[in-house]
């Protein structure tokens, strides 16, 4: 495994009856962001918490850099966790300054980081307000802050986008895509697929406490159904369906949207169309992450199509 990688093993982690991780594996590689999705109560918080070393694992191995997480290596983790964990009463400089220090740095130092990050991240005129007065918005900002100010190694972020205006939802973008230009492993959850498509290298959908897909987007949905769009105005209309290996999806006006099943030939569904007049419109979609979400997660197959 790559240097400086974070890795997680066959964790798994039950509360009581519930599996709440099973056996989930996947690593977030150096300079990579890496995108955690799944439905609410798939898992995510827990592998974030396990992989911080707050929570223990049933099973299974957590590593930074091929070794195992420890009380040590654990302060090298920027962590931002779901329920933000901020001292309401205290000031923002204060506070970052607080956390720098108990991460080891000197007090210059833990200064310089705190004010550095309360600059880039907008926050120059909150920096003596105490957190507890600031807008969510301008909160999740100081625990991006927090999670950044001793400048860890790897960042873990607990849905670090929820809630953010779209000009803070930039900041937090470039922040992220910039410490991962670094060399830090990134990785975030989030329920905002789209955001997750545009920002990350890599994406694990986890479903039920299961790891369903690994991979790269393009990776992911090259094997799904591709779907085609065909504006054939002058095509009488079911032309379409005895095309082999075509299911007509929407058939309105001469522009029909079809899926194509594994294996079949769009040129083929090209020649149908154009023996019935004129094509103005013939275009192939890429699966969305959204629509291999979807199908990941309300597959009954569970398991199936891990790409590793
Ligand atoms: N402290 C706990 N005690 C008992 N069950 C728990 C506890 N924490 C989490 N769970 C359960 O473990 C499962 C996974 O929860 P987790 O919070 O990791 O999901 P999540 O993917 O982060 O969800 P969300 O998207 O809603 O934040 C859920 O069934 C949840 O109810």
């Amino acid at each position: 495994m790559a240097d400086r990688a974070l890795e997680i093993d066959h964790v798994s982690k039950r509360y009581g009856d519930i599996v709440a991780l099973d056996a989930v594996t996947f690593d977030v590689r150096p300079g990579e962001l890496f995108g955690f999705v799944g439905s609410n109560g798939a898992g995510k918080t827990t592998a974030m918490r396990i992989a911080l070393g707050v929570l223990a694992a049933d099973a299974g191995e957590v590593r930074f850099a091929g070794q195992p997480i420890t009380h040590e290596t654990r302060t090298q983790i920027g962590y931002m966790p779901e329920e933000r964990g901020l001292y309401p009463k205290m000031k923002v400089l204060d506070q970052l300054v607080y956390l720098a220090q108990l991460h080891g740095l000197s007090t210059n130092e833990a200064h310089r980081s705190a004010e550095h990050w309360i600059a880039r991240l907008g926050l120059a005129e909150r920096r003596g307000d105490e957190v507890q007065k600031l807008s969510l918005g301008n909160q999740q900002r100081v625990q991006l802050a927090a999670a950044l100010v001793h400048d860890p190694a790897v960042l873990v972020l607990d849905e670090p986008f929820s809630g953010l205006d779209p000009l803070a939802v930039d900041v937090m973008s470039d922040v992220l895509r910039e410490k991962a230009a670094g060399g830090v492993p990134v990785v975030f959850s989030s329920h905002q697929l789209d955001l997750v498509e545009r920002l990350c290298d890599r994406v694990g959908i986890i479903r039920n406490g299961q790891m369903v897909a690994v991979g790269g987007v393009a990776e992911l949905t090259a094997g799904a159904d591709t779907r085609l769009t065909v504006a054939a105005p002058e095509a009488p209309s079911g032309w379409a369906a005895s095309v082999p290996g075509v299911r007509v999806l929407n058939e309105n006006g001469g522009r029909t949207e079809l899926e194509l099943q594994p294996g079949a030939d769009d040129q083929v569904v090209l020649s149908a169309a154009l023996a019935t007049g004129p094509v103005t419109e013939f275009r192939r979609h890429r699966s969305s992450l959204t629509e291999l979400f979807r199908s990941a997660v309300s597959d009954d197959r569970t398991g199936e199509g891990t790409v590793q």
